[in-house]
């Protein structure tokens, strides 16, 4: 344990378990350590007062009945106004009520839950994978139904120890507002430990909420009813909404084993299925989850686009364009938009996504050599420019034009601020960072897929990184108020 002195990191303190039934008394099935303190002890996530300190969060694997303890082996004597920490005045905000029982009456409690054996997570099951031979469950279900909020105040600590800048939801809202949230719930189907005890075992978990989607009816003309009022009964989760992602967590000990994606997937299926909802969205993703996503959406759509044959016309305005460099970059010509369009609303991918995994993909369909990832020599391209002999350097070259397009039509205002020769600079490093991006998931995608072209050699060791992003996505910051989680998203 990192200790100095008298205080303590407050992340080494903090020890996760989950237990479930064993033989006489609760068995420990894992342990792990939170990856933030901070909205708990503040930013230097340290903790006064405590030697040999130990705040373990118990939670059952299979309702998450939590359990807060707390022990030491030396507590400071107070000196005038230095006292060590109130930790369980500072736990309290974050644990439920149920987690401050003594810790006999919570093992004896786990022990012996007579409903354990037949639990199942609250909603209903959405889907079932088998991975690695074990056998695993998502299920969905409203906030609105008492047992997912049951869950959920249970285990929602773990959003302000695992998500940056998270913060756990209010579940006493009004019926109407809670009817807006699904949760939906991994688990694992285990063989139960004990004759009595559960066969479920939590992974992880995602909140998603709707939110009202705008889209104008441009075929009527707007005209004034003489509705009655006020209108029939509105049941919210009818309305056309965006569905959107809020929170997302697996458990660290279930980490890196695709049950992310798995989820995330599940989550984008439901989109699909439901027809009052037209766009799945994300609230403040990190990088992490970002990777994660742009990964499953690039596997589900893929195959749309070879099925449609999109790619990048070398040629987009004839022999006319080897001569005269066109003057605007001619999209319509470039790729198939109304083929994309329907593809992005069949889907159901938000437009700044779905762009990214357009360029992604036409950028793996130009062989890695003509790529600045396999050395192609860029500044003869940018001589040559649209009239390269090569038809895979003009595809490349075009490339670069349409991503620029979109960047510049994104960032404009604050582009325009610059002058013309660091604007011009900005956007160069800006496509240039995004193409490293997009070069780092395609090598990560390399062997997942179906028919690998071979072209990306997976790198040894993670070469995932921040994505330094020339222009900074300002979008974001002001749809959530906060930077701190937030990822330079382009
Ligand atoms: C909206 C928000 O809430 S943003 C916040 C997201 N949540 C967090 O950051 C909380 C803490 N972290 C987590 O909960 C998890 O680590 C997540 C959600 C970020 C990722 O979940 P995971 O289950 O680990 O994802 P998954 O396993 O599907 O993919 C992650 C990686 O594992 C790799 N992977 C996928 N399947 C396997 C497998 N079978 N075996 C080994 N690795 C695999 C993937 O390649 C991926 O690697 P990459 O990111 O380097 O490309």
């Amino acid at each position: 344990m990192a200790e100095t002195g008298w205080s303590c990191d407050a992340n080494d303190a903090i020890h996760i378990t989950m237990v479930q039934p064993g033989d006489t008394k609760p068995k420990t099935l894992s342990t792990f350590h939170p990856q933030f303190t901070y909205p708990i002890f503040g930013d230097d996530e340290q903790i006064f007062g405590y030697k040999g300190l130990v705040i373990r969060l118990r939670f059952a694997a299979h309702d998450l009945r939590p359990h807060l303890h707390i022990s030491y082996d030396e507590k400071f004597k107070p000196v005038g106004d230095t006292t060590p920490l109130d930790l369980l005045g500072t736990l309290k905000p974050f644990v439920s009520e149920e987690a401050l029982i003594n810790l006999p009456d919570y093992e004896k409690a786990v022990q012996e839950d007579a409903s354990a054996k037949d639990f199942t997570p609250p909603g209903k099951m959405v889907y079932s994978y088998e991975a690695n031979e074990r056998q695993y469950e998502i299920w969905a279900g409203s906030l609105a139904d008492p047992q997912v909020r049951l869950l959920l105040d249970r285990v929602q600590v773990l959003v302000s120890l695992f998500i940056e800048a998270g913060t756990p939801l209010e579940t006493d809202d009004p019926e109407w507002s809670l009817e807006r949230w699904t949760v939906f719930f991994v688990y694992e189907k285990v063989t139960p430990p004990t004759p009595t005890a559960s066969s479920y075992s939590i992974v992880g978990y995602a909140t998603t909420y709707r939110y009202w989607y705008y889209q104008r009816d441009r075929s009527h003309t707007p005209t004034i009813k003489n509705d009655d009022f006020p209108p029939a009964e509105i049941k919210i989760s009818e309305l056309p909404a965006r569905l959107r992602i809020a929170q997302f967590l697996i458990l660290p000990s279930h980490a890196r084993s695709g049950h992310g994606t798995h989820l995330y997937t599940t989550i984008h299926a439901f989109c699909i299925a439901d027809p009052t909802i037209g766009e799945l969205t994300v609230e403040d993703p990190n990088e992490q989850f970002d990777a994660l996503r742009d990964s499953a959406d690039f596997c589900l759509l893929r195959p749309e686009f070879l099925k449609h044959n999109v790619n990048l016309n070398s040629d987009p305005n004839g022999a006319y364009s080897r001569k005269q460099r066109p003057r605007a970059v001619p999209t319509g010509v470039l790729i198939p938009s109304k083929t994309l369009l329907e593809i992005r609303t069949a889907f159901k991918i938000e437009s700044t996504q779905f762009a990214h995994i357009l360029e992604m993909f036409l950028l793996s369909q130009i062989p890695k050599s003509h790529r600045l990832a396999g050395g192609t020599n860029l500044a003869r391209l940018l001589i040559k420019k649209h009239k390269a002999d090569d038809e895979n350097d003009r595809r490349y070259y075009w490339w670069r034009m349409l991503t620029k397009q979109r960047l510049y039509k994104k960032h404009k205002e604050l582009l325009d601020e610059l002058e013309l020769l660091d604007r011009v600079e900005k956007l160069d490093d800006t496509v240039r960072n995004v193409e490293e991006g997009y070069e780092i998931t395609l090598d990560a995608l390399e062997g997942r897929l179906p028919e690998s072209e071979g072209e990306n050699a997976a790198p040894t060791g993670s070469r995932r990184q921040k994505r330094k992003l020339a222009v900074e996505d300002d979008d974001d910051e002001e749809e959530n108020g906060t930077e701190l989680a937030k990822r330079p998203k382009v």
